[in-house]
C-alpha cells in the first residue's frame, strides 16, 4: 500500500521541534510578569488595597470562588469579618459590609446604587434570546420602578389574602400526605415533601392552576434546572464577565440544559394562562396573579407589556420556590429542636385558631410571627451579598471610597448574627421579637436588620406571598399534629450556594 503524503510528514512529536522552535522559558517569563502585572492592578485598583482584607483576595477571584465552590462562604465570610471588622474585601472586585448604617445607603428606597452584575446572570430570554425585563436583574432605575408599579397590586397582601382559597386544594393533598405518615407512623422526609407542597402553592397562586409535584414528585425536572441555575449565579456569578460565553451563549445552554423542556413547558404555561385571561372577562373566584397582571394591562397597556407579565410569572417560580421551601424548614427544624419554643407555640396556636387556617386570624400571633422572623434570621434563604454597584465616580462606603463597577453588598447570613444588634445571635430566641415596654428602639433596629427579603428599593416583591404561606402552613400543622424530629435531627444539613437549601428534615407526625 502507498504510502500517504500525510504519514511520511515529520512529526513535531518524533522530532522534537517544537521544544527547539517555541522559545519555552521567554515565554514562561512573559507569563509570570503578565500575571504579575494582572495581581498588582487587582490590588490597587483605584485604592482598594486600603479595604481590609486577605491579601490573596485581594489579588486573585479564586480563593473567592473556591470558598463558594464549597457550599460555606459564609463561614469564610464570618470569619473574614471577626478578623477584618466590619468591611472586608473578598475578592478584588467584590466587597462585603455589615453594618447597620449602611443597609439605608446601600438598598434604602432613595439609594443610588443599582444592581451587581451578579443579578444578570438570572435574567430570563426569550425564544429569540431577546432580554426580558424583570426587577430582580434590571440594573436600569426607570425600567425597574415601572415593573415594579405594573405588579404591584398583584404582589400585595390583600391581593394575596383573597388567594388564599387557590392554596386550599393543595394545602388539602399535602395533609393527605402527612395523614398517612401518621397513620403508618412512617419517618416523613419534610424537606422534599415542603419543597413540593411551595412548588405547587406558587404555581396555584401564579397560574389558578398547580402541577401536583406532592404526588407526582419532579416530574416536568424543574428541580434540576433551578438547582442548575442557582450553583452557576453562586459560582460564576463571582466572574459575571464570563456569563457571556457560558449560559449566556444559547449553544452552551443547549449542552447544559440537554433536552429539557422544563423552561418551555413553563413558558408554555405562562404564555397559555395570559391568552386565555385576555379571552375572558374578570372571573367571579379569586383572581390569580396573571389574571391580575392581564387587568392591570387592559386598563392601561402601559404599565406592563405581555413579555413582563410572562417574565414576573415565571419569576415566581424560580424566586419563589426554593426560597420558601428553605424558610419553612429552617421554621420547622428549629421549633422542634427547641422544645420550649414549640410548645409556647402549639398552645398560642391551638388556643387561637381552627382549620381551616386563615391568615387574617393567624397573623395575629406575636409567638407565630416571632418564629418565623428568628427562622428567617437564624436561616436566611438567600445567603451571599446581596450585590450592588455603586453609580458613576463611586460612593464612600464605611469610610472607604468604592468606585463604579465593584460589587459591595451585605450578606444577610453575616449581618444577622451581629451580637451588637441581635445579642446571643446563635441562641434560638423567638422571644426577642415580642414587643415589651422597654424594647422598642431594639426592635426597630433589629427589623431594619433582618435582610433576609432584602431591603427599600429592591425588597422581594414575594415577600407576602411567602409570609401567608408560611404562616397558615405552620399554624394548620401545628393544630392537626404532634411533631417530632426523627433521630434528633441528626441528618438535617444544607449548603450554601447562595440559596442555603437543607436536606435531612426527618419529621414523625402523630395525629391529635
Ligand atoms: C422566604 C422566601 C423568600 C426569600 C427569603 C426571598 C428573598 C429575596 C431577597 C433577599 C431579595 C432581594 C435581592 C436583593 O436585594 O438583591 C428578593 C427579591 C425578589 N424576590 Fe424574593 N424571596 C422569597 C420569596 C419570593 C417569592 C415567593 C417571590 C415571588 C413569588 C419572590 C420574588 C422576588 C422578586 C421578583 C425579587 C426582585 C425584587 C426587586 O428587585 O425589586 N421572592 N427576594
Amino acid at each position: 500500500m502507498a504510502d500517504s503524503g500525510v504519514l511520511r510528514t515529520p512529526s513535531v512529536l518524533t522530532t522534537g521541534k517544537l521544544q527547539r522552535d517555541i522559545p519555552v522559558l521567554p515565554m514562561f517569563v512573559v507569563f509570570c510578569v503578565l500575571l504579575t502585572c494582572h495581581f498588582i492592578v487587582n490590588r490597587y485598583h483605584k485604592g482598594l488595597h486600603k479595604v481590609p482584607g486577605p491579601f490573596l483576595n485581594s489579588i486573585s477571584t479564586a480563593p473567592r470562588i473556591w470558598s463558594v465552590y464549597r457550599s460555606r462562604s459564609h463561614v469564610d465570610d464570618m470569619k473574614l469579618h471577626r478578623k477584618y471588622g466590619k468591611i472586608v474585601r473578598l475578592a478584588p472586585r467584590t466587597i462585603s459590609v455589615s453594618s447597620t448604617a449602611t443597609v439605608e445607603h446601600l438598598y434604602g428606597i432613595s439609594t443610588k446604587f443599582v444592581k451587581s452584575e451578579f443579578f444578570k446572570l438570572g435574567a430570563f430570554t426569550d425564544e429569540k434570546g431577546e432580554y426580558i425585563p424583570d426587577p430582580f436583574s434590571t440594573q436600569d432605575r426607570h425600567v425597574h420602578s415601572r415593573l415594579k408599579r405594573g405588579a404591584a397590586n398583584a404582589y400585595s397582601l390583600t391581593s394575596l389574602v383573597k388567594m388564599e382559597p387557590l392554596v386550599s386544594p393543595v394545602t388539602e393533598r399535602l395533609l393527605r400526605i402527612l395523614d398517612r405518615h401518621a397513620e403508618a407512623g412512617t419517618v416523613c422526609d419534610f424537606g422534599d415533601v415542603l419543597k413540593n407542597y411551595v412548588m405547587d402553592a406558587i404555581f396555584a397562586i401564579s397560574f389558578g392552576q398547580d402541577m401536583n409535584y406532592l404526588e407526582k414528585g419532579d416530574h416536568l425536572r424543574l428541580y434540576r434546572v433551578l438547582d442548575i441555575f442557582t450553583s452557576y449565579m453562586a459560582i460564576f456569578g463571582q466572574i459575571p464577565w464570563c456569563h457571556k460565553f457560558l449560559l449566556k451563549n444559547p449553544r452552551f445552554a443547549e449542552w447544559v440544559a440537554g433536552n429539557n423542556t422544563s423552561q418551555l413547558q413553563m413558558m408554555d404555561l405562562a404564555i397559555q394562562e395570559t391568552e386565555a385571561s385576555f379571552s375572558k372577562p374578570p372571573s367571579e373566584g379569586p383572581e390569580n396573579f396573571v389574571q391580575l397582571l392581564v387587568n392591570n394591562r387592559r386598563k392601561s397597556p402601559a404599565t406592563i407589556s405581555i413579555d413582563e407579565i410572562h417574565g414576573n410569572a415565571l419569576g415566581n417560580i424560580s424566586a419563589g420556590s426554593d426560597t420558601t421551601a428553605t424558610a419553612l424548614r429552617a421554621a420547622i427544624y428549629l421549633l422542634l429542636k427547641n422544645p420550649t419554643a414549640y410548645q409556647t407555640l402549639c398552645k398560642e396556636v391551638r388556643d387561637n385558631l381552627q382549620l381551616p387556617v386563615s391568615f387574617k386570624e393567624a397573623s395575629k400571633l406575636p409567638y407565630l410571627t416571632a418564629c418565623i422572623k428568628e427562622a428567617l434570621r437564624m436561616h436566611p434563604p438567600v445567603g451571599m451579598l446581596l450585590g450592588r454597584q455603586p453609580p458613576k465616580g463611586g460612593e464612600v462606603v464605611a469610610g472607604f471610597h468604592i468606585p463604579e463597577g465593584i460589587e459591595i453588598g451585605i450578606n444577610p447570613m453575616i449581618l444577622h448574627y451581629d451580637a451588637e444588634v441581635f445579642p446571643g445571635p446563635y441562641t434560638y430566641n423567638p422571644a426577642r421579637w415580642l414587643k415589651t415596654e422597654s424594647n422598642q428602639e431594639q426592635l426597630k433596629q433589629m427589623n431594619r436588620c433582618l435582610i433576609a427579603f432584602g431591603h427599600g428599593r429592591h425588597i422581594c416583591s414575594g415577600q407576602h406571598i411567602s409570609t401567608v404561606e408560611m404562616t397558615n402552613l405552620i399554624a394548620t400543622l401545628l393544630i392537626r399534629y404532634d411533631l417530632k424530629l426523627a433521630n434528633g435531627g441528626r441528618n438535617y444539613t444544607f449548603k450554601n450556594l447562595w440559596f442555603m437549601t437543607q436536606s435531612g428534615l426527618e419529621v414523625i407526625f402523630c395525629m391529635r
